[in-house]
């Protein structure tokens, strides 16, 4: 059973009088309680396709089905009720606000959500009991990238949507922090998707997407992934 469904996804853009294909008629699936990692040169449409699944925008042509919902036909006040309700993200420089506390910053991805975990309770989750009161400035790169997963899991949301999330990190931070993605697909009902340059860290996920020029290269799925003490980074 599929989460999140792409068919014949189109999404264009307009610079001037120039046209940009991103998406060029993409078709793949997100499954719930996987690993998803979506690989792709620069400018081959991986921001893009996260969007279009996070719910930041509608494709030009095409559909894009999430449980039972048409979200490529939503509009924009429909669009920000299931990005609130089900999605979670994880960016590359963490967005933490510098003057609130780890606890703080939580707090502010699940104010609105029913049934989400308390910060301590998400920031315990991450491996970081005990930092409630840090600030952003007080934590590492890791640690600060922690706080920023606990902040999109603790509404607990049916997908997680990480855009390159160990590219400020070094290669053993990266690694806790994949080792942190691959078990909460492993323990929750999450659907986690990560966007990276990095090709080795497919080899932790369950399916890789390849995206070249907008179209898609490649759709491994069923993947056994190998844990990731073991890849190669
Ligand atoms: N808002 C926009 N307006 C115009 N063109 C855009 C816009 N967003 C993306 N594009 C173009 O769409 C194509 C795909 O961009 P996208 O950002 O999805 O690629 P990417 O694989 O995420 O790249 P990177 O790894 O560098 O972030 C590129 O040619 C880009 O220039």
């Amino acid at each position: 059973m599929s989460l999140i469904s792409l068919t014949n996804v189109v999404k264009k853009y307009s610079v001037g009088k120039q046209e940009v294909i991103a998406l060029d008629h993409i078709s793949f699936e997100i499954k719930p309680a996987k690993m998803t990692v979506v690989l792709g040169p620069s400018g081959s449409g991986k921001s893009t396709a996260l969007n279009m699944l996070g719910g930041m925008d509608t494709p030009t042509s095409g559909t894009i089905w999430a449980d039972d919902q048409e979200i490529s036909t939503f509009n924009d006040g429909q669009l920000t009720l299931y990005r609130r309700d089900h999605v979670g993200f994880v960016f590359q420089h963490y967005n933490l606000i510098p003057n609130l506390t780890a606890a703080e910053n939580v707090g502010i991805g699940s104010q609105y959500s029913r049934d989400a975990m308390s910060p301590a309770e998400a920031l315990a989750s991450v491996g970081l009991a005990g930092r409630e009161r840090s600030f952003p400035s007080e934590l590492s790169g890791g640690q600060m990238q922690r706080v920023a997963i606990a902040r999109a899991i603790a509404k607990r949301p049916r997908l997680l949507l990480c855009d390159e999330p160990t590219g400020a990190l070094d290669s053993g931070t990266g690694r806790t922090v994949i080792e942190l993605l691959r078990s909460i697909a492993d323990t929750t009902d999450t659907a986690v998707v990560v966007v990276t340059h990095n090709a080795s860290i497919a080899a932790a996920g369950d399916a890789t997407v390849t995206l070249h020029d907008g179209q898609l290269q490649s759709h491994v799925q069923y993947q056994v992934p190998v844990p990731v003490g073991e890849i190669d980074w």
